[in-house]
């Protein structure tokens, strides 16, 4: 560079250096050059810095804005008050549970069946946009009025979950914070290693730190199984060949979990959810879209495999998962480390929690016509290759053995459930649209 060339010219030691003008021109000639140069040096430093760190800071704030992973404020003694106060245990055996996602469908269940049996429960949730926030806030508000607050924040800040184990000494993780659906990881493939990946790898650093370590319980699914054909989906079945990066990444939490139990001592639960359904759902998932749809008059996409193959889910209603979830959390044994130590060997499970009934889609589909009394406009179309599996199927012997789960909710059932819920707070169609 040129003005590097300038600055190099200029002589450490100025006596060696000879002039045909006296030394002190030579000097401040010199000296002039040297500001000027170092001015245009530092300039074009500073103004490369700024450049780069605010052009990659306003790409990292647009993707915050856009996934909403921002934290907002928190601290401060009133919001340590609220902290306290909402995972303050009311019943003599309770337990203090921080539940992650608990603006999101199943975290709302699982964080109000909590509240009600007089457990302490804090919720921690990004708001993102993945669907509609809107539907998370009224989700919060529901969980507000049952005296739940909800932190607002991200798995990955670290610094703020470390506050909350500061604030609060966690007996239980509910960890359901995740990037959910299938279909959507080939649209948005970060967001799936940012929420499954990096943020359960925050989750549990955090929690080999805690002192006491907390036993966490978290979401895996049912989508593990891939291209498992072997009927109904046992635990032991071979799970390493995902077809979706949601699985993939799904399933790599199952690798990382057993990693921290291995290590640390966290005792480590993970729940595989077959295709919840039910009230305060979530949008993006079939039964959910098809209702407003039907509701509509707009036509469904339903899916059907190689030479008219019947595509199946063992769709398994809410309140059966919460019955699941809350098992899950009473028999988890104690974590066996403290101070990022581990002491001993520590409880480490994987569950099924399904129905043990697949459904076809288009059985799911005229059950909603049913429930609708609207005709649906079906428009049959070939399972596209973009994660879908084609059927899935849980075998719950374990479950029910260690859990005592036992799924009641058949799915015509359920999703009249569902329909009633939907109808009360959509309407029929015009709020849905939003
Ligand atoms: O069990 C699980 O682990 C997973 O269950 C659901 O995934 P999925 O079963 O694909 O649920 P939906 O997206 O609601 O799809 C249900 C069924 O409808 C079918 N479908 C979906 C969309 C569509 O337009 N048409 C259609 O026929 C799918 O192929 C699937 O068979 C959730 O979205 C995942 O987050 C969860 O982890």
């Amino acid at each position: 560079m040129k003005q590097m060339n300038h600055i190099d010219d200029i002589p450490s030691t100025p006596g060696k250096y000879k002039s045909p003008y006296g030394h002190r021109n030579r000097w401040h000639s010199n000296l002039a050059k040297l500001t000027f140069w170092s001015f245009v040096f530092l300039s074009l430093i500073f103004f490369f810095c700024f450049r780069s760190s605010s052009s990659s800071s306003s790409a990292l704030s647009t993707d915050l804005s856009r996934r909403s992973l921002r934290t907002s404020s928190w601290g401060g003694p009133e919001w340590e008050k609220r902290v306290r106060n909402s995972a303050r245990i009311k019943s003599p055996n309770g337990i203090s549970v921080l539940v992650t996602g608990a603006a999101g469908f199943v975290g709302t269940h699982v964080s109000a069946a909590l509240k009600r049996r007089g457990d302490g429960v804090l919720g921690l949730d990004n708001f993102n946009d993945y669907y509609d926030p809107s539907l998370k806030r009224a989700r919060q508000a529901l969980l507000e009025r049952s005296g739940i607050f909800i932190v607002e924040g991200d798995i990955n800040d670290m610094v703020l979950v470390k506050k909350l184990f500061d604030v609060v000494a966690f007996s239980h993780v509910m960890h359901l914070a995740a990037q959910a659906g299938v279909r959507y990881a080939m649209q948005n493939p970060s967001s799936y290693v940012h929420s499954n990946i990096a943020g359960l790898v925050s989750m549990l650093e955090v929690c080999k730190s805690a002192n006491p370590q907390p036993a966490i319980v978290w979401a895996s699914s049912s989508s593990v199984y891939g291209l498992n054909t072997k009927v109904p989906f046992s635990e032991k079945d071979r799970t390493d060949q995902p077809a979706s990066l949601y699985a993939a990444t799904k399933k790599a939490g199952e690798e990382i979990a057993h990693t921290y139990n291995h290590i640390y001592g966290l005792s480590l639960t993970g729940l595989r959810f077959f295709t919840v359904y039910g009230p305060w759902g979530r949008p993006d998932m079939a039964y959910f879209f098809f209702t407003k749809d039907i509701l509509k008059g707009k036509s469904i996409p339903i899916f059907e495999a190689a030479n008219h193959g019947t595509v199946a889910r063992d769709f398994t209603y809410i309140d059966d998962i919460v019955k699941g979830c809350l098992a899950a959390l009473d028999t988890a044994e104690k974590s066996t480390g403290s101070g990022g130590k581990k002491k001993g060997a520590a409880q480490m499970r994987v569950f099924n929690l399904g129905n043990t009934s697949p459904v076809p889609v288009s059985d799911l589909v005229s059950i909603l016509e049913r429930l609708l009394k609207v005709k649906a406009k079906r428009l049959v179309m070939k399972l596209p290759r973009n994660g879908d599996v084609q059927f899935t199927h849980a075998n719950i012997t374990f479950a029910r053995r260690e859990l005592g789960y036992k799924p009641s909710t058949d799915l015509q059932t359920g999703l009249k459930k569902f329909v009633r819920w939907y109808l009360s707070y959509y309407g029929t169609g015009k709020k849905s649209d939003q």
